[in-house]
């Protein structure tokens, strides 16, 4: 049993207009997507802006109203509010997020920012309430002062370990990771996702993390599904993600990573142009007459993309024909 299961999953907002306020239209955010996280795995939600990740994640984690769809953990639907509190779901489950500035309250000192889930979850005694914090600071490389400054006395860097400190203090089984690293420069990016790697094999802990940017997920995820319009375009293991993608998105997410080789920069450059190119003239055969996409077919056990079957098949064909 996987540790949890997302089925068909939607999040759609009322748009309302009018003098009596009525809702009119609405937001699909999230449009019927499915997927699973295996427990000790790091699961890779990637897609633009405005994709739909983020809401996602939110109703995963409980923040968002989720309007249809069920989300599994431990064989229970979590969208029911009594089976969340009976398996302890919002003690499992946590979240870090891209901003830790205005993540973390400005107004508390770090011991209490950690210490908060411990007092909502655990109820220690004051003592060794500020053990575990302690250990929790070092956990996350950072010295026994911290305890006493307040957020806005630490780099990015050192901020998201703090959020990072808060999220396992419960020992959750799985942490929502949203664009963890996407404000910190490229040198502190490595660091904060090297640690986030060492907790996750310390605890045990899955991911599910989310990112605009195929780059960062390369290193980090064993599946990844890309989102774009609300709905997944391709899902797959990271090799068939990386090394046979099949949709024009996945290509155009991946022809967006930069080029580190400067000898390969003009050719990686052509690239990016030739899949731009693609994507503008084949959205009819990507996008259904609504633009928007197609449900998944399988292409192999673990490889899945939204294109009518025959289409999906001869891509995949053609690209085992060019890796033989
Ligand atoms: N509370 C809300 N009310 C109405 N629309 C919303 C709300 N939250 C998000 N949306 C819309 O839902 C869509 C998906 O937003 P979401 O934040 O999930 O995307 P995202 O992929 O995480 O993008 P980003 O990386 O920029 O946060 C967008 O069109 C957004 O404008």
């Amino acid at each position: 049993m996987s540790l949890i299961e997302i089925h068909n999953l939607k999040v759609h907002y009322p748009i309302r207009s009018g003098f009596w306020n009525r809702v009119t239209d609405s937001v699909k955010a999230v449009d019927g997507i499915s997927f699973n996280i295996e427990a000790g795995e790091t699961y890779g939600l990637v897609g633009e802006s405005g994709s739909g990740k983020s809401t996602t994640g939110k109703s995963v984690v409980g923040l968002e109203k989720v309007t249809s769809g069920q989300i599994i953990y431990q064989g229970q639907d979590i969208t029911q509010p009594a089976n969340r509190r009976r398996l302890h779901y919002n003690r499992d489950v946590q979240m870090i997020f891209q901003d830790s500035l205005s993540s973390l309250n400005p107004r508390k000192r770090i011991e209490d920012i950690i210490a908060e889930p411990l007092r909502n979850f655990e109820h220690l005694s004051k003592d060794d309430e500020k053990l575990r914090v302690l250990q929790l600071l070092d956990i996350v490389g950072l010295d026994a002062d911290a305890l006493y400054k307040y957020p806005h006395q630490f780099s990015g860097g050192q901020r998201q370990r703090i959020g990072v400190a808060r999220a396992v203090a419960t020992n959750p089984k799985l942490i929502i990771a949203d664009e963890p690293v996407s404000a910190l420069d490229l040198s502190v990016q490595a660091q904060v996702l090297n640690f986030m790697k060492r907790i996750q094999q310390e605890f045990g802990i899955s991911y599910l993390f989310i990112s605009h940017d195929l780059g960062v997920v390369r290193h980090m995820c064993n599946n990844i599904a890309i989102m774009h319009k609300g709905r997944l375009v391709e899902l797959g293991t990271r090799d068939d993600i990386y090394h046979h993608p099949l949709h024009i998105y996945t290509k155009r997410l991946l022809a967006a990573i930069p080029e580190t080789n400067v000898n390969q920069r003009a050719a990686h450059r052509a690239t990016r142009q030739a899949v731009e190119q693609a994507y503008q003239d084949q959205q009819a055969r990507y996008y259904d007459a609504d633009g928007a996409p197609f449900p998944l077919v399988a292409v192999s056990p673990t490889h899945f993309v939204a294109l009518p079957a025959d289409f999906a098949q001869s891509l995949a064909h053609a690209e085992q024909e060019v890796q033989a």
